[in-house]
């Protein structure tokens, strides 16, 4: 689109008028140059969104995947969200030439998490021990990389009681990576397909949190999950089912009449905790934490996902979808703190 890549000057955005009179010229401009897919473009880049930054001075500027990225810009920040080698590639070649540019996130954290063994790893060695009592676990799991029939034996030498959740190893933002299956005994696991990470179903209630994390922003909603399976279910039910994807096609759980042991939120300073060793574990700045809590717990905690910049913005279409709350006001300030702390770079080498 013509001036896509160009700064925009004032103007109005969708009905909101930005001030002339608003001091421009004594705030530090920020440029955030972003490569999305069209779809995360048009969830992510509201109208709202892009009026309250342009009155911080925050201007988003979209990239041409079709030329060089250092032509381009120049960029204060770099966000992005592309599959691939290629970009991988690139965004790594940009950042080591202009490490002035803050990438969000590195390409190499953001593939960590990609993978649903790695994505887990070190989560449950964290020192979470003053939280009032609250820890963190993630399910047993294992990784079958091929032929799953014969991963049968493995499972049990493993220890891992069955029912499994089955989830695609990789996740490569296509529909199929988030295709999960419930595989109630042995014999199902051979109509499964590798690659994929065999994990125990935790029973919580049928409620999950979703920790949203932006920068140093926490944002915890509750969503509907899958119910818990009983005793009865697991001794006489047998094959494989695939999962609804409840977790992101349901209702919001907010204002549901639930369980409070079920619905109460994890305690606030155990979330922070928790958040302040995963952005050091994960080297991430945007994610969103899956967990669980252990059915008839008060405080024992599962992570069963994470998820690299997720959706955030609410879908009014699709039932009441709970996704962060003002997540427009949240970017703002965590990008105008950005481009503060750029100018008292600046400031301090002059
Ligand atoms: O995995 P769960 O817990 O379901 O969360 C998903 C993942 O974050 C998806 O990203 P990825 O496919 O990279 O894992 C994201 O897609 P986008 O960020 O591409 O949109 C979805 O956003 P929505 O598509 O808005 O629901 C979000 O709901
Ligand atoms: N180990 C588990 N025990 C119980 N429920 C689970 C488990 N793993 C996943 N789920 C349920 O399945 C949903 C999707 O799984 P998740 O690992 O978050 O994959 P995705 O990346 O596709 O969102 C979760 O939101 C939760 O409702
Ligand atoms: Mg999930
Ligand atoms: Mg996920």
């Amino acid at each position: 689109m013509e001036g896509e890549n160009m700064v925009p000057h004032g103007g109005d955005g969708e009905g909101e008028q930005v001030s002339e009179t608003e001091p421009f010229q004594q705030m530090q401009k920020l440029v955030v140059g972003y490569a999305l897919t069209s779809k995360k473009k048009k969830s992510f880049l509201q109208p709202k969104l892009e009026v309250l930054a342009r009155r911080k001075g925050i201007y988003f500027v979209a990239i041409d995947l079709n030329r060089p990225l250092s032509e381009q810009g120049p960029f204060d920040v770099v966000l992005h969200k592309l599959l691939g080698k290629e970009w991988q590639d690139v965004i790594e070649d940009y950042q080591q030439k202009h490490p002035e540019v803050t990438v969000l996130d590195p390409p190499g954290a953001i593939q960590r998490i990609h993978n649903r063994q790695s994505m887990l790893q070190g989560l449950a060695d964290l020192n979470l021990s003053d939280c009032g009592g609250s820890s963190i676990f993630v399910p047993k799991q294992m990784v079958v990389l091929k032929d799953s029939a014969s991963s049968a034996d493995k499972v049990v030498e493993a220890g891992l009681k069955f029912p499994l959740v089955a989830k695609p190893l990789w996740i490569d933002g296509t529909a199929k990576s988030h295709q999960l299956f419930l595989a109630y005994d042995r014999r199902s696991l051979a109509e499964l397909d590798p690659p994929l990470v065999l994990q125990e179903f935790v029973n919580h209630g049928g409620v999950m949190f979703k920790v949203f994390v932006v920068g140093d922003t926490i944002k915890v909603v509750r969503r509907f999950s899958l119910p818990n399976i009983s005793n009865c279910q697991k001794a006489k039910v047998d094959g494989i089912f695939q999962f609804p994807r409840v977790s992101s096609a349901s209702a919001s759980a907010d204002n549901a009449d639930l369980d409070p042991s079920v619905a109460e939120l994890p305690p606030k300073p155990f979330v922070e905790a928790l958040v302040k060793e995963l952005r050091v574990l994960l080297g991430l700045r945007l994610f969103n934490v899956d967990m669980i809590r252990e059915h008839g717990s008060k405080n024992v905690f599962y992570v069963i996902d994470i998820n690299y910049f997720p959706g955030l913005c609410l879908k009014p279409f699709v039932y009441c979808y709970a996704k962060m709350p003002d997540y427009e006001q949240v970017f703002v300030d965590f990008f105008h703190n950005m481009a503060q702390a750029k100018q008292n770079n600046r400031h301090c080498n002059l």
